[in-house]
Formats: C-alpha cells, sequence, structure tokens
C-alpha cells in the first residue's frame, strides 16, 4: 500500500506495548529459568527441556562448504572495518604541565540477542560478534529464538569463541541476560537488534545493564532525483519489507515519474510504503535529518556532496549501491538505530565494546591550573577538594 504522507507515530513505534514487557521482565527476574520456560511455550511455542543449545559442534557440522566460505569472507570484511575504526590508547599528552591520557579496554561480558521470529538472523550474530572480538571482549554469550537457531548461528558461535548459546527469544531473553537465571550468565552489556518486544525489553533494562540503544523493526528512507533507477528503487523497498510488517519505508523524489512507476508497482503490496514529492534534494536531506532513519539510501547524482549534507542516519548507501550490501557484507554494521536514535548514536562497532578510561599525572603543573581548580571547588563549597589540591603545589 503507498502512503503519501510521513505518518505521527511510526509503525515500529513501542511505546504501547511496555506494560506488557515490563510484566515479562518481572517474571523473569522474580522466577529465573522457571519463568523462562513458561514464557518460550506461550510466545515460541516450544516446550523446552533445556535453555542451553548443547549440540554447538553437530550443528555447525552440518554447514555447507559454501556457505563456510561466505561467512569466512563477511567475517574478514567486517573485521577490516572495525579494525580500521578501532581507537587507539593516547598516552603521555599534555596541556598546562598536567600530563593525561585515554586507555580503551573492552567491556568483559556481552550477550548478544539474534533475532529469529520469523526468518533467523544468522548474519547478524556476524555483525554484533566480529566487532567483539575485534574489541578484544572475553566472554560472548548469545541468545535467540529456539525455533530459529540454524547450524550457522552455531558454526558463527565457535567461530567466535562464544561461551554459552541460549535458545531464548524475545523479551525474556533481554530479562535474562541482564538479571541473569539460574542457566543464563548476568552480562555488563546486551547487544542486538530485534521486534518491538526485544527492543521495548532492552529500553526498560538499560538502567540495570549496558544496551547498545534501540534497533527495532526495519527503516529505510531512500531519496532519489531523476537519475534513480525505478526497479532498483522498488527492489531495495521490497528488499526492507521482507523484515515484516512493521518496517517503515520511505521513498522522498523530486521525479513524478518515479512516483508514479514506483506506486504503480508497491501499491499492490502489503507492507506500507511512504511516497513523498519533493521540490529539491535539500529538503529530502532536511526530512531525512529530522527522521533519521536506520537506512538512508542517497540515490541521486552527486550522492558525495550530498553525504556531507546528512546529520542523523544509521548508515547511508551512496548512488546505486544497495542497501542490502550492508545488510550483508560492505563493512559497516546492519545493526542500525531506529525510531530516532540515530540522532544521538551511529549503528554497532568495535566502539561498542570498549570503554575510554582517562588519566591524569600532575607533577609540576601550571600554577593557574591550580589556582582555578581552588576558586572553583571553594565556589561549590567543596572546600577539602580545594585543600587537598592546594596543598600538593605549595
Ligand atoms: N534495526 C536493526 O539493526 C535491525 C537489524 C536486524 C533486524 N531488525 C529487525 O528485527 C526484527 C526481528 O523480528 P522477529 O520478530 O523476526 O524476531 P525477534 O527475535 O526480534 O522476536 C521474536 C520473539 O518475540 C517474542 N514475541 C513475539 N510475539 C510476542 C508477544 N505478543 N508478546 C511478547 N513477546 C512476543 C517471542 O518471544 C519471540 O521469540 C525485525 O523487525 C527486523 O526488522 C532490525
Ligand atoms: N536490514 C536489517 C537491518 O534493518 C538487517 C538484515 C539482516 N539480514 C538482512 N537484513
Ligand atoms: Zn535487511
Amino acid at each position: 500500500m503507498i502512503k503519501r504522507e510521513l505518518p505521527k507515530d511510526r509503525p515500529n513505534d513501542f511505546s504501547k506495548i511496555i506494560p506488557d514487557v515490563e510484566k515479562i521482565i518481572n517474571y523473569v527476574k522474580t522466577k529465573g529459568d522457571e519463568a523462562i520456560f513458561e514464557l518460550e511455550e506461550k510466545f515460541d511455542k516450544v516446550k523446552l527441556t533445556s535453555l542451553k543449545l548443547n549440540n554447538i559442534e553437530e550443528l555447525a557440522s552440518q554447514v555447507s562448504e559454501d556457505l563456510k566460505k561466505s561467512i569466512d569472507i563477511i567475517y574478514s570484511q567486517i573485521y577490516e572495518f572495525n579494525n580500521t575504526i578501532k581507537p587507539p590508547n593516547m598516552i603521555g599528552g599534555s596541556f598546562n604541565g598536567v600530563e593525561y591520557g585515554v586507555l580503551w579496554r573492552s567491556i568483559e561480558k556481552v550477550g548478544i540477542y539474534v533475532p529469529g521470529g520469523d526468518k533467523a538472523y544468522p548474519s547478524t550474530l556476524l555483525m554484533a560478534g566480529v566487532p567483539a572480538i575485534v574489541a578484544g571482549v572475553k566472554e560472548i554469550y548469545v541468545s535467540s529464538p529456539p525455533n530459529k537457531i540454524n547450524p550457522v548461528i552455531a558454526y558463527i558461535s565457535l567461530k567466535l569463541n562464544v561461551k554459552e548459546v541460549y535458545t531464548i527469544g524475545g523479551a525474556q531473553a533481554i530479562a535474562a541476560m541482564a538479571y541473569g537465571t539460574q542457566t543464563v550468565k548476568k552480562v555488563d552489556k546486551i547487544v542486538g537488534p530485534g521486534n518491538i518486544y526485544v527492543q521495548a525489553a532492552k529500553y526498560l533494562v538499560s538502567s540495570d545493564v549496558g544496551i547498545d540503544g534501540i534497533e527495532g523493526p526495519t527503516e529505510l528512507v531512500i531519496i532519489a532525483d531523476e537519475s534513480a533507477n525505478p526497479n532498483n528503487i522498488i527492489l531495495d523497498l521490497r528488499a526492507q519489507a521482507e523484515h515484516g510488517r512493521l518496517t517503515f519505508l520511505v521513498l522522498l523524489t523530486t521525479s513524478d515519474k518515479l512516483i508514479e512507476i514506483v506506486t504503480r508497482e508497491l501499491d499492490k503490496d502489503e507492507n506500507t510504503y511512504f511516497v513523498l514529492k519533493v521540490n529539491s534534494i535539500d529538503e529530502a536531506i532536511d526530512i531525512a535529518n529530522e527522521v533519521a532513519p536506520e537506512h538512508l539510501s542517497l540515490q541521486v547524482e552527486n550522492a558525495n556532496e550530498y553525504l556531507m549534507k546528512v546529520k542523523n542516519a544509521g548508515a547511508i548507501t551512496l548512488g546505486s549501491t544497495p542497501p542490502a550490501l550492508i545488510d550483508y557484507s560492505a563493512g559497516p554494521n546492519h545493526i542500525l538505530p531506529t525510531n530516532s536514535w540515530a540522532k544521538i548514536r551511529g549503528g554497532v562497532s568495535v566502539y561498542d565494546y570498549l570503554k575510554m578510561i582517562m588519566y591524569a599525572s600532575a607533577k609540576t603543573p601550571d600554577k593557574k591550573v591550580i589556582e582555578a581548580s581552588k576558586i572553583l571547588a571553594k565556589y561549590e563549597g567543596f572546600n577539602y577538594h580545594a585543600d587537598s589540591i592546594g596543598v600538593r603545589y605549595e
């Protein structure tokens, strides 16, 4: 179906289900494994006997050579990208006689959620796991709905040296990794995309555990001019529509002809596509900056020029580059912020698994730095702060 105006609320908005998800989280928090067995039966329709995947090696051995080769290629591509952007420690900077620097240290225990309601997402395990390896994370745990755990997820888990794989989906998986249960390890940070229940759960547990932001049902905004290929645009929109009915799919274009072709083709689809005419590409960029979409595709002439005008987007593909290439093998991540979170953060990367520790050493700092500290500390009423500084540099 085609709509010609942007909606007030996005299809992937999860605010309405927060109370339901809160109940799931509290149940897991109080009853642990027992709650999870029950919730898995309710939501995934499986009677589990174990919450752990115990036959990883056997499952992994079923993966074809073709798939193994593809996984290896994609693994290297993501590894190289993250290794290139990995920040170095900075030791021994100084200003006004104060030495300082930063150390980047990896997070110790990470829980990766791999979605798997309608379809399995082994590619997401690569997207979340490889940057963790680049960062040096020692303990990686994985959770994914039981019905969609497959040999490729097992194979990638072995490649990532994952400690444990849990056969748990939805909000109950997030609660389990956030608080720990008899079976599930409590982690320091949860990373990974998922449906509205998964993201609402991440949002709710974020006061107790680190999260990587909100990465809910897929969003794609395409900006296109007369030079764009209508068939490519139809394919790109339908590609992201494959993620389900809650995807948010938008075309902003200056071309009436493009609107006509795309509308004729996509109006019959079950998903909703928002197709808007704009007066200029600059106007489209302004709208995209306000929407802050997960995927932004610039199918315009001089895409590089417009790239510089983008302020808010999870990831951008330029010209005829398909957004689906980022989903698989470009190197940049497909775990990307939705629901406007691209206004404050980007896609998952090595940075999500690192924390910056700053240090300072001041043997002979400039007098003015000491005086400034004492004056401000006293103004704040922190006299011992002022004294503890002053006494050392008299
Ligand atoms: N933004 C991103 O970076 C990104 C990346 C990949 C995928 N995605 C999105 O991830 C999503 C995957 O969704 P999915 O559903 O296939 O898998 P999922 O694993 O996210 O969700 C499945 C789980 O949802 C739970 N659930 C289902 N109905 C429920 C209900 N009524 N109440 C409580 N819990 C319920 C079940 O426990 C089930 O295990 C898609 O929307 C896709 O667009 C986003
Ligand atoms: N488009 C999704 C992110 O919104 C990622 C994905 C995984 N597999 C295929 N696509
Ligand atoms: Zn996709």
